[in-house]
């Protein structure tokens, strides 16, 4: 066996989708090669057998929305670092967000950006690119040659900062409706948020912290809606976050409009109440809500009218994070966590099973970003692109033990019961309880 080639691998007593008895599943030449008893009769000498336990067999996570600060800020997350963070969290498909610095605008940075990823080799590196030049929201990129460039971009999207003029916005969705690519909207209008650190209401009012109105959110939703349907075009929404962008969305989505929306596992978990320590790690955009937004997003989740869980991976210096909460940068971890926050908000709870986790974890992010060789079903011949799950290995989260280069993380000291023990990527091991396998 040469070193290039994927070993062959025998996954011992798995159970896909957490259904029925526990069964082996080979994993040779990068796909799954048989499932079953017999899976593991005349195996190589050189293969790796792994033995899982009975715990729970999945698609591998794809993320459409992660930070990886490279190029630019190397000092808080690489593509290598998060490349590690994703593997320990099951993912096997990130696609890293444009605002690097100098920004991914153009094919140099996207190309360069997906061979970084490609040599690191822990799962695809998918760079998302900007919508417009330097994230201004002026003047539009050369979509087109980032498309058909190396990296093959598929989403664009100026994430952090909103495509807020609505003549930009239309022209960005008429282009990427030629191109076959998704327009991806981090909605919010800046006119409603200028100094805005902390939702809207009564918890921001207590502090005394400027607040951000779910209308600054809602009204991009509404008017990029109607603006996709108007120029024939697909939208994603970024990181939905208030109960009445889920309306919007069940609004839209029975007006045939082809709007999608990820939700975080933060804005499922966390509410504005976590504020009342002033600690900057809970300072994000879009801002934690009120508790029955939480409870509309899960509902939203389980139903279909928001499509996937995206992490918004956002790692930041300790020291950009430490000072008082308005000046703490925005964003949160989000990689190594996302799966047991999810399996015990959805699955412990008995909303969703296992099967629909996958969906909004692998199988829909994988379709919305048209990716053919991820979010595939567990069935010999498909790609070997698989996350391994212990539905009950209780741990705590410890910042500093993250796989990230960053630590700020919301749930540090927080116990989940399900957690990743293995990560299988193009018929390759790249983590195994905790570690990370290169
Ligand atoms: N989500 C965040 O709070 N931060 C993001 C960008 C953004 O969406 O503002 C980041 O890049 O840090
Ligand atoms: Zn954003």
């Amino acid at each position: 066996m040469s070193a290039l080639e994927p070993p062959t691998l025998l996954l011992r007593r798995v159970r896909p989708y957490g259904e029925g008895d526990p069964v082996d599943v080979l994993v040779r030449d990068g796909l799954i090669a048989a499932i079953g008893p017999d899976a593991g009769d005349d195996l190589p000498g050189h293969a790796e057998i792994h033995d899982m336990d009975g715990a729970v067999l999945l698609p591998g996570f794809v993320d459409l929305h992660t930070h990886l600060r490279e190029p630019g800020r190397e000092d808080t997350e690489t593509v290598a670092t998060g490349s590690s963070a994703a593997a320990r969290g099951g993912y096997t498909a990130v696609f890293a967000m444009a605002n690097t610095q100098p920004p991914q605008d153009n094919q140099t940075v996207t190309d360069s950006v997906w061979r970084i990823g490609r040599s690191v080799g822990l799962c695809d590196v998918h760079p998302v690119g900007a919508v417009t030049v330097g994230l201004k929201g002026e003047q539009l990129t050369e979509m087109g040659q980032m498309a058909s460039g190396e990296a093959r971009v598929r989403i664009f999207s100026d994430d952090g900062m909103c495509v807020y003029d609505p003549l930009v916005m239309r022209r960005a969705l008429e282009y990427s409706a030629g191109l076959g690519v998704l327009i991806a909207q981090h909605a919010e209008e800046p006119r409603l948020t200028r100094g805005a650190v902390a939702h809207e209401g009564p918890t921001a009012a207590r502090l005394g912290l400027t607040g951000w109105p779910r209308s600054a959110e809602e009204s991009i939703v509404a008017r990029d809606a109607i603006l996709a349907r108007d120029a024939g075009a697909r939208v994603h929404i970024c990181h939905a976050s208030t109960t009445g962008t889920v309306e919007l969305l069940k609004w839209a989505k029975a007006q045939g409009i082809s709007i999608t929306a990820e939700v975080t596992p933060h804005h499922l978990l966390l509410d504005d109440t976590r504020l009342e320590s002033y600690d900057g790690v809970y300072r994000v955009n879009p801002p934690l809500r009120e508790s029955h937004d939480t409870l509309a997003l899960r509902e939203a989740l389980v139903s279909g009218v928001i499509d996937c869980v995206a992490t918004d991976h956002a790692p930041h210096a300790a020291q950009e994070k430490c000072c008082e909460f308005a000046a703490a940068r925005p964003g949160m971890l989000g990689l190594e966590t996302a799966l047991p926050i999810v399996a015990a908000l959805l699955v412990e709870s008995g909303e969703m099973t296992w099967r629909d986790l996958a969906r909004v974890m692998s199988t829909r992010p994988a379709e919305i970003a048209g990716l053919t060789d991820q979010g595939r079903p567990i069935q010999v011949g498909e790609p070997a692109n698989l996350a391994v799950v212990d539905p009950d290995s209780p741990w705590t989260v410890v910042g500093d033990e993250l796989a990230s280069l960053s630590a700020n993380t919301p749930y540090e000291g927080m116990t989940f019961a399900a957690r990743v023990v293995g990560t299988v990527y193009r018929g390759r091991m790249t983590s195994r309880d905790g570690e990370v396998l290169a």
